[in-house]
């Protein structure tokens, strides 16, 4: 027998009979990675792709090892698409499958590279050594019972080891040139040009591309092993997982059996993994004995965060275990160190802020980036910051703590994140938006409490100065404050610019006016996609005059400004109304001024493409946009369905809905024929 017919032979044995379990289960992969969508398509496995909108943020700090970050990364991945699809998508799926891919090496967490010297900074020192890949994995079973969703979460990770060549620096160059590392956990990609800086592989090969089969089949064999029948038909409450997890006795293996002993009902006979225990320690142990280690689960993989930790009460003594079944609602109960850490995380989200807006406002990052080097002493930092030693020093542990710094021996200098979003020069940099949040969005937030007790907005307490409506006085009142504004919304502006201006297909509209367009980053990134389209910023005549400030160099002469207050004065008339982060602000009453004008200038086909943060329609998330909420002065934060309703009121059928995963979603409406 050939090779080839041999493996479509194995594969029919061993992976089949598991893979066809899923047959008629809606299956959804919640990464959007071509290498995890190839490795599952090709053993037969139909699913949807449903990318998740998680923003891979979690603290590194809080996590042992980097198997725990890996693995909590994907159970977010999996648990936000899991969460999202009955509201987002109308379906409830019965499988979310996610993955989370990361490159270790000297105790540091590679991720994707952020630019072509990241990669360089990331291969190089993956030159010559070895070096581990870890991903993690989890699958969501998804259970419908009496209205109510409930979600059985099932983690496991596999790790390989991988020795780099040593390199030089042209094979590394033409190797980041060829643009392959760019997208990749540790900057390259084993199955194509980056297999050639590779001397050795030991262990599964397919997760260093980024998705361990092997494993996952033989984790799926445990579930249905444990789980007889249907996995739609097992209610989580009634779940053997979720009984022997509540009820097994200390010590005992449970729900995963020892290879060798089938499962009872097991309508498969795929056994255990032979879980290779993490520990070089333990994976010796195996090799010598020639046994098969025994995989074990936790209730909680997560009860591995807490130090010190009684074991002694838990299925799974192994804090090496890689497969963890437990259930989201039911089964943690105790030792809950996610929700605690959440909790943590949410006690301290106020000095990380301020550690963040203080460092930014006495030009840490710029002062590192503008030594000859990159890197300096506290001392040299404390002295040009013009701050104490003490204080100075303080404050860069926290950064280097924060992800925001990285300190070599004594010497501080910038991460590739700060060099990205906090330089005051960079392309991205959030610096104006950062300010505002100090100087304005952190002394509303001060007087929260009153303000949920009144439930009005606290700018006279914060700043000793009341108005209405604060998108049309109280910003401008100071110049200073007036460009610190339009800092705020330029740097938010050019970051989300771009994913709006592209959301949808635009060619048939030839101008432009976006009302509230204060710098014109917006226009630009418009002018830029649609090479057809004209565009006006209309705003008030006083930040008009401040816009040049914010002129590229190389402006567009399709992009014009025009003084004026869209509740007072005649709109320029445009194919296309844009409305970004206007209307959030606003209550429906002053929406309906506005939209009444809009349409008004309108013809026929003429459209409205509104930008905002959109809620999810059960107003259940996103934080940013419910938290934004609370520092709001009139307007409500709403969702795409809400904007499309008052928008209808007007005249404007909603064409599309694009939720962009950036920091703005975008809906468009056309005004119909024969109405007003
Ligand atoms: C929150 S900002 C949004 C800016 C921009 N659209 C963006 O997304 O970056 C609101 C903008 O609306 C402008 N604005 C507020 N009231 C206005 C009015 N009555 N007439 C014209 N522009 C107004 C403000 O000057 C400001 O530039």
């Amino acid at each position: 027998m050939k090779i080839k017919e041999l493996s479509e032979e194995v594969t029919m044995v061993l992976m089949h009979p598991v893979i066809s379990k899923l047959t008629g289960k809606l299956v959804v992969l919640a990464s959007s990675s071509p290498r995890r969508l190839e490795i599952l398509t090709n053993v037969g496995l139909r699913f949807e792709v449903v990318p998740s909108w998680f923003k891979e943020t979690l603290d590194k700090r809080l996590f042992k090892t980097p198997h725990e970050y890996a693995v909590e990364n994907a159970k977010m991945k999996a648990l936000e698409v899991a969460k999202r699809m009955p509201f987002k998508h109308l379906k409830i799926p019965d499988i979310v499958i996610g993955a989370d891919t990361v490159v270790t090496v000297d105790g540091l967490i590679l991720e994707k590279p952020l630019d072509k010297q990241d990669a360089y900074r990331m291969l190089s020192r993956l030159s010559g050594k070895e070096h581990s890949v870890f991903t993690g994995v989890t699958i969501i079973l998804c259970h419908e019972k009496d209205g109510k969703i409930d979600y059985q979460v099932i983690d496991f990770y596999e790790e390989t080891k991988v020795k780099f060549a040593n390199l030089s620096d042209d094979l590394l160059w033409e190797y980041i040139n060829s643009g392959e590392p760019m997208d990749k956990a540790g900057g390259y990609g084993i199955q194509a040009l980056g297999g050639m800086l590779v001397e050795y592989v030991h262990g599964d090969f397919l997760n260093v591309v980024g998705f361990p089969l092997n494993h996952f089949c033989k984790m799926l064999g445990v579930i249905f092993s444990s789980q007889p029948g249907s996995l739609t038909q097992t209610s989580p409450q009634t779940s053997p997982e979720c009984c022997l997890l509540n009820n097994v006795p200390s010590g005992e293996p449970n729900v995963i059996r020892p290879p060798g002993s089938p499962a009872v009902n097991s309508p498969i006979d795929i056994h255990l993994p032979n879980s290779l225990p993490a520990s070089p320690a333990n994976k010796v142990k195996q090799e010598e004995s020639g046994e098969s280690e025994v995989p074990r689960t936790s209730v909680n993989s997560l009860s591995k965060l807490s130090e010190p930790q009684d074991t002694s009460d838990l299925a799974a003594p192994d804090a090496t275990s890689r497969g963890a079944i437990h259930n989201v609602t039911e089964c943690d109960t105790g030792n809950d160190m996610e929700g605690l850490s959440k909790i943590i995380v949410l006690m301290d989200g106020f000095k990380a802020s301020k550690a963040l807006f203080t460092a930014s406002k006495l030009c840490v990052f710029d002062v590192l980036r503008g030594s000859k080097t990159g890197h300096l002493a506290v001392e040299d930092v404390a002295r040009q910051i013009k701050a104490s030693l003490k204080g100075t020093e303080r404050l860069l542990e926290a950064c280097v703590s924060l992800g925001l710094l990285q300190r070599t021996g004594k010497e501080y200098a910038n991460t590739e994140l700060s060099r990205r979003f906090l330089l005051s020069d960079a392309l991205y940099s959030l610096q104006g938006y950062i300010q505002h949040c100090d100087q304005m969005v952190w002394p509303l937030f001060s007087h929260l409490e009153s303000n949920v007790k009144e439930g009005n907005n606290q700018r006279e307490k914060a700043f000793r100065k009341n108005t209405d409506c604060i998108l049309q006085d109280g910003y401008y009142s100071r110049c200073e404050e007036k460009l610190r504004f339009m800092n705020a919304m330029h740097s938010i502006a050019k970051i989300s610019g771009r994913d709006v201006a592209t959301a949808f297909d635009l060619s048939q509209y030839k101008t432009a006016c976006d009302l509230g367009g204060c710098t014109g980053a917006m226009a630009y990134e418009l002018a830029k996609a649609h090479p057809g389209l004209s565009v006006t910023v209309f705003d008030l005549p006083e930040v008009i005059e401040m816009s040049s400030h914010f002129r590229p160099q190389e402006a567009d002469d399709r992009v014009l400004f025009v003084g004026g207050n869209f509740f007072e004065d005649e709109l320029p008339k445009a194919d296309i109304y844009i409305l970004a982060r206007i209307l959030h602000d606003c209550s429906d009453e002053k929406i309906h001024i506005l939209l009444n004008k809009i349409s008004k200038s309108c013809n026929p086909g003429c459209a409205v493409l509104v930008s905002e943060i959109f809620l999810d329609e059960d107003r259940t998330g996103p934080s940013r946009g419910l938290l934004q909420a609370l520092s709001m002065t009139e307007g409500i934060q709403r969702s795409a369905s809400e904007y499309s309703f008052l928008l209808e009121s007007h005249g404007f059928d909603t064409l599309h809905v694009k939720h962009t995963h950036n920091l703005l979603d975008a809906i468009l409406c056309v005004k119909e024929f024969g109405k007003h």
